[in-house]
């Protein structure tokens, strides 16, 4: 049951000016039962939140202090919008301490430490906080994540893929599991406030291409959730695209109706699976989705098409890559994580256009 606590709770922020961490400041300075008392950064020591930010002007009256310097371990939960790497290196102290965390980097997405390494090419240092740690998808694992003390908030992708297909899974077989196409695409903010040649506006503007093609880091993160609600394993085709644009993540997935299944409702069975869901919207039937309809919002939208009543079922999902596919979805973990209504700081519109 929700419960609200009198006083609220202190929150920490560790990666306090990238562009996940800046997200957690809009929406966590209007939650009802948060009161932000650390922000890090170890090159803006001592500047004024809002003289960087100042959207939050009037909002968020601290200061962003060294990693070093800050009293993380008096925080009630410190979310890491950090590298990868950064928050396993600290979850310890920090739950020790009896501090919660979320991180939204992948130090606890992968439960296989090889796996992770194979990727991120470091050694995993918590291996045992990992094993205890929750997956953040909480359309997926709402109560494991009630129960939780680390939670690792999905990468933006996965959380569009993930969501996308969960509703056929878990009753009778109906699409094939050998070859399942994922064609997805990220505005650029997906790859963070820090200077890389190929973000700069007269790269990425006015352009369109693909990316991680031979492999992306993600598709590890989808194979792993996605075998293990499929109960085997999943033949999955994964190409990530740079979109010339700031925020909005678009993935469209296609998969082959097995034979037996051609007579399902898949319209009626995604309607099904997530009402009474507060922040996935699956659209009546023929819709097309667009991204700036979730733009700043933590809503994920799901439109469903069946060309010609064939055997390809496709399947479009929307996000913003820094509320639903970050910050949002980190929040709504917390809100369990701490008995608050799931929805609570969470209610913004879409600002659209
Ligand atoms: N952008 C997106 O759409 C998504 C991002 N993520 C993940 O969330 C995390 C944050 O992403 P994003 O906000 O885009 O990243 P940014 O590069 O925009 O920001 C990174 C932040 O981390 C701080 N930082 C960097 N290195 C360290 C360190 N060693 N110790 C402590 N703080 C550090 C930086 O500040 P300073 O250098 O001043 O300390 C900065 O505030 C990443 O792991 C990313 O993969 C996940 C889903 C979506
Ligand atoms: C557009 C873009 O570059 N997107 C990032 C993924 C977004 C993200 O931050 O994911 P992680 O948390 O797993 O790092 C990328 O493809 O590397």
């Amino acid at each position: 049951m929700s419960q609200s606590p009198a006083s609220p709770i202190k929150v920490g922020i560790v990666g306090g000016t990238g562009y996940t961490g800046v997200e957690l400041l809009r929406m966590l300075c209007q939650h009802p039962h948060v009161k932000l008392t650390s922000i890090t950064s170890r090159t803006e020591d001592g500047m004024r939140v809002a003289e960087m930010f100042p959207s939050l002007r009037g909002r968020v009256d601290l200061a962003f202090s060294s990693p070093e310097k800050a009293e993380l371990t008096s925080c009630d939960v410190v979310f890491f919008a950090t590298p990868h790497g950064v928050a396993m290196a600290q979850a310890k102290t920090l739950l020790a301490a009896g501090v919660k965390v979320i991180d939204l980097a992948a130090d606890f997405r992968l439960q296989d430490t090889k796996v992770f390494e194979q990727w991120y090419k470091i050694p995993h240092a918590c291996p045992d906080v990992l094993a205890e740690s929750v997956y953040g998808v909480v359309e997926l694992n709402r109560a494991s994540i009630a129960k939780a003390r680390v939670v690792g908030n999905p990468g933006c992708y996965p959380t569009t893929v993930l969501l996308g297909l969960s509703p056929l899974f878990g009753g009778a077989p109906l699409i094939d599991l050998h070859d399942i196409v994922v064609d997805a695409k990220s505005g650029i903010s997906g790859a963070g406030r820090k200077a890389e040649v190929s973000h700069l506006l007269a790269e990425a503007a006015d352009n369109f291409k693909a990316y991680g093609v031979a492999g992306h880091r993600h598709k590890p993160e989808i194979q792993e959730q996605l075998d293990r609600m499929a109960g085997a394993p999943v033949g999955l085709t994964f190409i990530p695209h740079l979109l010339p644009m700031i925020r909005g993540m678009f993935s469209t997935i296609y998969a082959n109706i097995l034979p037996e299944a051609l007579g399902v409702d898949y319209q009626k069975l995604f309607e099904d699976h997530y009402r009474g869901e507060a922040f996935v919207d699956v659209m009546p039937a023929g819709s097309m989705p667009e991204t700036r309809s979730v733009r700043a919002s933590n809503t994920l939208r799901i439109a469903i098409h069946r060309p010609g009543n064939g055997r390809k079922l496709i399947i479009l999902v929307v996000q913003d890559n820094l509320v639903k596919g970050a910050a949002g979805q980190a929040i709504q973990n917390m809100n369990l994580m701490f008995g608050f209504p799931e929805t609570a700081g969470l209610s913004h519109v879409a600002i659209s256009p």
